[in-house]
């Protein structure tokens, strides 16, 4: 049983209150002292027991109040320390001035494939396997701002910063592992707000001016809008950028990246459940983002990864403008502009029958196309000068400069996880050099071009297979040869060998 024992501020009444329970032979398990409070966990104390000692503990001089609590402050503390160490997706530690781990979160043990056994206590340098970086945080007094780390094969941007006491001395730091494929989110988290407008588009090449010019011009018509553009264009920037101009701008943007969470549970995101509509609900159901965006504008990123009774109810919202929580019997009216955004072939998918015809119809209202990166000239430039600019602001040094070789190197690259990949290279570029210019070599062009986006696996995987199809096509110049020899049925081959234009 655990206890709350409210008190004057005397003097010895903690004492005085554990010399009643140990009188009363209570095994005590811990206490804490805050502010008026004395908190007691004792394990063996029963219903009976309690009855017989409370008296006793009244007794006392300065006690006002009795009573029995779930948790103690500190294990509730601990609870909640645990859950959001947990939500955080990036690896993050503590340790002591010695350099052990004292607390860790399931991304770390993750990153380091370590099994259920408990990391506290072990040596941060045994634990990743890189000696050096433990003894540059002690040396530096965990004061270093940044410094790379691999961990089985992924690299990460290591943040520390020292824990320190009440009189400054150092006890320890806390480390951050920023997956390098992540850390350009944090600058556009920067950049922030919806209601920026076009200005947040940054580019100044033909393209760019085309498709602001265009973007102006549909985001004012209230009708559904499709967005098309491979991975990391800024697919999500321009559909904020439309929403910001638009006469719902002053209602919410809400976003739902319909590849990330499973069927059920963008179903509910996307529509919200009713009061009681399944098991662990809560109490008076919750609303989704059609009902919370009322007036403003859902954005429905990979849209292609939609599943297909989510399309059938998510054509029913755009035909009848109204829709239903699961589980609900009332009918409520949409009022939100839908704004959908994908990179995948929808018009092969349709024929494919892997996406409605009818909802792509819907959808496809307006359309605008964001060219990718290789295409924007020198935009590429602008670009980076800005995210070295934002990212020198946020770690707090003056912004680096890019030499001339710098600029060629990045106008030659190819750039597959175009801007987003551009804005994660420059951050750890700009984190990591020392000097006042950035060297090519600072980027790292071709270990990034060989760790393509987490994103992007649909795109890793069509342009193998482009290129893998294209290869053998004029070894086996007919879809049925091919089939054979790759052991895929001949409509599977066909299928694909149209979807690339190999072989006419
Ligand atoms: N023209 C631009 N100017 C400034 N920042 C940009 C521009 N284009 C993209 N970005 C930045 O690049 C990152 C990726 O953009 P965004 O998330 O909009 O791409 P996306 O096409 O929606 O990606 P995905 O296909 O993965 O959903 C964001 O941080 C965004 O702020």
């Amino acid at each position: 049983m655990r206890l709350d024992i409210v008190t004057e501020n005397r003097l010895g009444i903690t004492q005085e209150v554990l010399a009643v329970l140990t009188r009363h032979g209570v095994d005590v398990g811990a206490v804490e002292v805050i502010a008026h409070h004395i908190y007691i966990d004792a394990p063996s104390l029963d219903t009976t027991a309690f009855g017989r000692l409370q008296g006793d503990v009244f007794a006392v001089a300065g006690v006002r109040s009795l009573t029995q609590l779930d948790l103690l402050p500190g294990a509730w503390r601990r609870l909640q320390l645990d859950a959001l160490l947990s939500a955080l997706a990036d690896p993050v530690l503590a340790i002591d001035e010695r350099g052990a781990i004292a607390i860790y979160n399931r991304a770390f043990a993750d990153a380091i494939g370590c099994d259920e056994t408990s990391l506290i206590g072990r040596s941060l340098a045994e634990a990743i396997g890189d000696n050096d970086l433990a003894r540059d945080l002690g040396r530096q007094q965990f004061r270093q701002v940044a410094r790379d780390l691999t961990l089985r094969g992924r690299a990460y941007l290591v943040e520390a910063r020292p824990i320190t006491a009440d009189a400054g001395t150092v006890r320890g730091g806390v480390l951050i592992l920023h997956a390098a494929s992540r850390i350009g989110e944090r600058l556009s988290a920067l950049q922030g707000g919806e209601a920026q407008g076009f200005a947040a588009l940054i580019g100044e090449s033909a393209v760019m001016r085309d498709l602001r010019a265009r973007a102006q011009r549909v985001a004012t018509v209230d009708a559904p809008l499709l967005i098309r553009g491979e991975t990391g264009t800024g697919k999500e920037l321009v559909a904020r950028a439309c929403h910001g101009v638009s006469h719902r701008r002053d209602a919410p943007f809400l976003a739902l990246n319909c590849a990330a969470l499973p069927e059920s549970l963008a179903e509910s995101e996307l529509f919200g459940y009713a009061a009681g509509a399944f098991t662990g609900a809560q109490k008076g159901g919750k609303p989704g983002l059609l009902e919370m965006a009322q007036g403003g504008t859902v954005f429905l990123d990979e849209i292609g990864e939609m599943s297909l009774y989510l399309q059938a109810k998510l054509l029913r919202v755009l035909n009848d403008g109204r829709f239903r929580r699961v589980g609900g019997e009332r009918e409520i009216r949409a009022d939100v502009r839908i704004v959908s955004a994908t990179h995948r072939p929808l018009e092969d998918m349709v024929r494919q029958g892997a996406f409605r015809e009818d909802l792509y119809y819907r959808l496809n209202v307006l359309q605008l196309s964001v060219p990718a990166l290789r295409e924007r000239g020198e935009d590429i430039l602008l670009l980076a000068e800005n995210f070295v600019g934002s990212a020198a602001a946020q770690i707090g040094k003056p912004a680096p400069r890019l030499t001339p070789a710098t600029r060629d190197a990045l106008l030659t690259a190819p750039w597959p996880g175009n801007v987003r990949q551009l804005q994660n290279m420059v951050f750890r570029a700009v984190t990591l050099a020392d000097e006042q210019a950035l060297h090519p070599a600072d980027f790292d062009l071709h270990a990034e071009q060989s760790m393509p986006d987490a994103g992007c696996w649909q795109t890793a995987l069509d342009a193998f297979e482009r290129d893998y199809l294209s290869r053998l096509y004029p070894l086996h110049p007919s879809s049925r040869k091919l089939a054979a020899v790759l052991g895929l049925s001949h409509t599977a081959v066909a299928n694909k060998l149209r979807k690339y234009g190999i072989g006419g």
